[in-house]
C-alpha cells in the first residue's frame, strides 16, 4: 500500500477496509497490537471479544477519531488520519450511545445531517422520508427525539446512515439494551443493508446475533486478533468439528458407511437405527447417499450447526487450560 489516498477507486472495488500492523498505544502500552485484516465490499464483519479487548479503539482509528500509533488502516482507499472528512462522508457510524439533538424531532435531526452533507432541499426531503420509512419511524418523524426509546434511537441512527448513503456502516454494540422484538427488527435492517451492498462492521457481545448476520468475525483478545474467519472455519479450528448430524435410518453396515464420509470425525450409534455424526461440515447429503448405498430407508436427518458461543467458550477455556498460549489463527 503506497499511498492509499491515491488509489481510492481500486481499493473500493473489492477490499474496502485494510488494516496492516495497526497499533494503538497509551503510554507505551498497546491496547491494539499490530492487527491485520481485510474487509471486502458487502460483507458483514463482526468484532468480538471481552471488554477492553480493543474493538472500539480499532473502530475509532478507522474513523480517524483517534490517532494511530503505528501501522496503517485504509478505508475505501483513504487514510482516515489524513483524510477524516472523506471517510466521514462515506462511512456511517452508530456508536454505543447515539448522540442526537433531543430537543429536535427525528426529521430535524436527519435534516441537520443532510444539510451538513450539502444535499439540496428536495433531495434532503426525499432521502429523509425514505430512510424513516425503512426503519419504520415515519409515524414519529415529527416527535422530539427526547421521547424516543433506545430502540427508536438506534433505528434513527441507522436512518442517518441510510440518508448518508454510506458505503460502510460501523455499528458499535447496536442491539445492547434492545428487547427481543427490537433486536430482531434491527438485525433485519442490517441484513437489508447487506443486500444493498453496504459493508457492515458490527461490534457485539451477543454471539447468537453476530452468528446470524455476520459473514466473518474477528475475535479480539488483549489488543490482538486471535481468531478470524467464517464461523464454520473457526469451528474447525477451535472445536475440531462443529457440525452434529443425526440420522435415523436402517440399512446394512450403515454406521461403517457413515464413518467413511469425508469430514466425519466420529459416528456414535445411539440405537440400532439412530446415529450421531460429528463432522467439520454439513454432511447431510452424503449421509442420505450412504443410506441409499446401504439399501436402507431414511426416516430423519437433522443438523446442528456449530455455534459461535461454543467456539468462544472453548477458545477461552483452552486459554485457561494452557496459560501463555495465545493462538494466532488469523
Ligand atoms: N483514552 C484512553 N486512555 C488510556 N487507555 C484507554 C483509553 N481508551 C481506551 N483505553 C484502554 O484501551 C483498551 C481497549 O479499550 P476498547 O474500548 O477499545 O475495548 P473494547 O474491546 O471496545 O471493550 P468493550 O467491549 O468494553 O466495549 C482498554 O483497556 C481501555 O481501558
Amino acid at each position: 500500500m503506497s499511498d492509499p489516498d491515491s488509489n481510492a477507486a481500486t481499493a473500493a472495488d473489492h477490499i474496502v477496509i485494510a488494516a496492516r500492523s495497526l497499533t494503538k498505544a497509551y503510554e507505551g502500552l498497546s491496547v491494539v497490537d499490530a492487527i491485520n485484516f481485510d474487509i471486502v465490499k458487502g460483507e458483514v464483519f463482526g468484532l468480538l471479544g471481552p471488554n477492553g479487548a480493543g474493538k472500539t479503539t480499532t473502530i475509532l482509528m478507522m474513523l480517524g477519531l483517534t490517532e494511530i500509533s503505528a501501522g496503517t488502516v485504509s478505508v475505501l482507499g483513504y487514510n482516515p488520519a489524513r483524510s477524516p472528512l472523506q471517510v466521514k462522508r462515506r462511512v456511517g457510524y452508530l456508536p454505543d450511545s447515539v448522540g442526537f439533538y433531543d430537543h429536535l424531532t427525528a426529521s430535524e435531526n436527519l435534516a441537520y445531517t443532510a444539510k451538513l452533507m450539502g444535499l439540496a432541499p428536495a433531495e434532503r426531503t426525499r432521502r429523509i422520508a425514505g430512510a424513516l420509512a425503512r426503519v419504520r419511524l415515519s409515524e414519529v418523524a415529527d416527535k422530539r427525539v427526547a421521547t424516543f426509546s433506545r430502540g427508536m434511537r438506534q433505528r434513527l441512527g441507522l436512518a442517518e446512515i441510510i440518508v448518508k448513503q454510506a458505503e460502510i456502516a460501523i455499528l458499535d454494540e447496536p442491539t445492547s439494551g434492545l428487547d427481543p422484538q427490537a433486536t430482531l427488527e434491527f438485525l433485519g435492517l442490517i441484513e437489508e443493508l447487506k443486500t444493498e451492498g453496504v459493508t457492515v462492521l458490527l461490534s457485539s457481545h451477543a454471539l447468537d446475533q453476530v452468528q446470524r448476520v455476520c459473514d466473518r468475525v474477528a475475535l479480539f483478545q488483549a489488543g490482538r486478533i486471535v481468531l478470524m474467519g467464517a464461523v464454520t472455519d473457526l469451528a474447525r479450528q477451535v472445536l475440531g468439528a462443529g457440525f452434529v448430524v443425526e440420522v435415523e435410518a436402517d440399512g446394512t453396515g450403515l454406521a461403517r458407511r457413515l464413518a467413511t464420509i469425508p469430514g466425519v470425525t466420529n459416528v456414535e450409534t445411539l440405537a440400532a437405527d439412530r446415529f450421531r455424526m460429528t463432522a467439520d461440515r454439513d454432511v447431510r447429503p452424503d449421509a442420505a447417499y450412504a443410506v441409499v448405498g446401504a439399501n436402507g430407508s431414511l426416516r430423519r436427518l437433522s443438523v446442528d450447526e456449530p455455534s459461535l458461543e461454543a467456539i468462544y467458550a472453548r477458545y477461552f477455556q483452552n486459554q485457561t487450560d494452557s496459560p501463555g498460549g495465545t493462538r494466532h489463527a488469523a
